[in-house]
């Protein structure tokens, strides 16, 4: 028998993804999907299971129905409903890709190609929530999943250059939109060759200035700029996107708090740059051991299925290790790999990854399979 499966916030950015994978796996096959709305109750499912009505999101007796919920729809949603729902007593799987729950004892962060054992052990102690891990947390750790497991990594320093869709669709809008108006505002100077480009880069920045570009996602224009704070201020100097770069690691990977293995100390700086939906970061590794570069790219080739070793030349770099190159592909090559001059324990790496995919839809879709397959 087929099971039902709710979906929250299936028609989302991170959503439409989602319904995109489990078309292209043919996942609906084998379950019910009800479709659930905060905003729209009674109107039309998705064209693509047959005409049903959604259903309404807050509604907890719904809910309480499933025995599996996925949900997209955002940490406030979260926030509004699952504790509700867990102590009206329901006993079902929640599949989640916001933070909200993440850092609590009884939650899983889950990727499981990389943490399948931890995912297996809490699924055999009855937990039952499951919770998709940070974009930049995730994608680093499908790129380097190898070096983790083999034991070599002491510490490690990453430096992000996280992307618009990180912000959600209307982040990737208004950048869109500021490009459009720098443009628009050097257009006659730039079809002129003859025209003085920093007379250009005046009039490009005195609208950048001016407060005349639409700024109410980002704050500041992120077009022909960057922005080196990426979620909330910690209160320590530390912003919340860099604090999950540690606890979130570790959690995934079994270490820290709560487990035998000392974490692992990984910190860094998040930068939001003006890319569309791909997190790329700058990694620094300090090894554990001295291990010649030929055997560390083997070792990142084999971590999981989707880590790529990119060689580290110019060409190979510029064509294959961006997010124009990766964007829309479950990719992640790993490049840029040399031991750094501060000894042979130090080695360098860029890391690209579709934050959309691997950094949000994919490993709550195959959670969702792993969950169906023990029921
Ligand atoms: N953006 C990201 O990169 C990542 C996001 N996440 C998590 O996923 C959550 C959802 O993110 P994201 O998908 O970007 O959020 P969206 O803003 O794209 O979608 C969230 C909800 O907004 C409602 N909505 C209102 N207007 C529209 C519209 N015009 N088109 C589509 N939906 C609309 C929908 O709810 P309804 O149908 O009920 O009206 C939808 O489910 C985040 O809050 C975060 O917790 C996690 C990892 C990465
Ligand atoms: N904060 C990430 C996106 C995101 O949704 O992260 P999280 O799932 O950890 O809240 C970014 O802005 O790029």
């Amino acid at each position: 028998m087929s099971s039902s499966v709710g979906f929250i916030g299936w028609r989302g950015m991170v959503g439409s993804v989602l319904m995109q994978r489990m078309r292209e796996e043919n996942d609906f096959a084998g379950i019910n999907p009800v479709f659930f709305s905060t905003s729209n109750v009674g109107g039309r499912a998705p064209d693509w299971v047959g005409a049903s009505s959604l259903q309404d999101a807050y509604d907890i007796d719904s809910l309480k129905k499933l025995p599996i919920i996925v949900t997209t729809q955002g940490g406030d949603y979260t926030t509004a409903v699952h504790e509700k729902l867990r102590a009206a007593g329901w006993d079902g799987y929640w599949i989640d890709a916001a933070s909200t729950l993440r850092m609590k004892p009884n939650a899983v962060i889950v990727l499981d190609p990389v943490n399948r054992q931890v995912i297996d052990s809490a699924l055999g102690k009855g937990i039952k929530d499951f919770v998709g891990g940070n974009c930049t947390v995730s994608c680093m750790l499908m790129g380097l999943a190898g070096l983790f497991h083999a034991g070599l990594i002491e510490w490690m320093t990453s430096m992000t250059y996280q992307a618009a869709s990180g912000g959600g669709a209307q982040h990737m809008r208004e950048l869109l939109t500021q490009f459009g108006l720098l443009n628009e505002c050097v257009g006659d100077k730039l079809a002129d060759p003859a025209s003085a480009i920093l007379e250009i880069d005046k009039t490009v920045l005195e609208l950048q200035r001016s407060g005349k570009l639409p700024v109410d996602n980002f704050g500041v224009p992120l077009a022909g700029n960057l922005i080196p704070w990426i979620d909330k201020d910690l209160g320590n100097g530390v912003s919340r996107e860099e604090w999950k770069a540690g606890a979130e690691t570790n959690k995934i990977l079994g270490r820290g708090e709560g487990f035998d293995d000392p974490a692992i100390a990984i910190d860094g700086l998040c930068v939001r740059v003006g890319a569309m939906r791909c997190h790329s970061q700058a990694l620094t590794i300090k090894l554990t051991r001295d291990v010649p570069l030929d055997e560390i790219a083997q070792i990142i080739d084999q971590g999981t299925p989707w880590a790529k070793v990119i060689p580290n030349s110019r060409e190979a770099t510029m064509s294959e290790l961006s997010p124009v190159a990766v964007t829309g592909t479950l990719d992640i090559p790993v490049g840029r790999l040399r031991k750094m001059s501060m000894g042979p324990n130090f080695l360098s790496a860029f890391t690209v990854g579709d934050q959309l995919l691997w950094g949000a839809a994919e490993p709550l879709r195959r959670m969702l399979n792993i969950v169906l397959k023990r029921n």
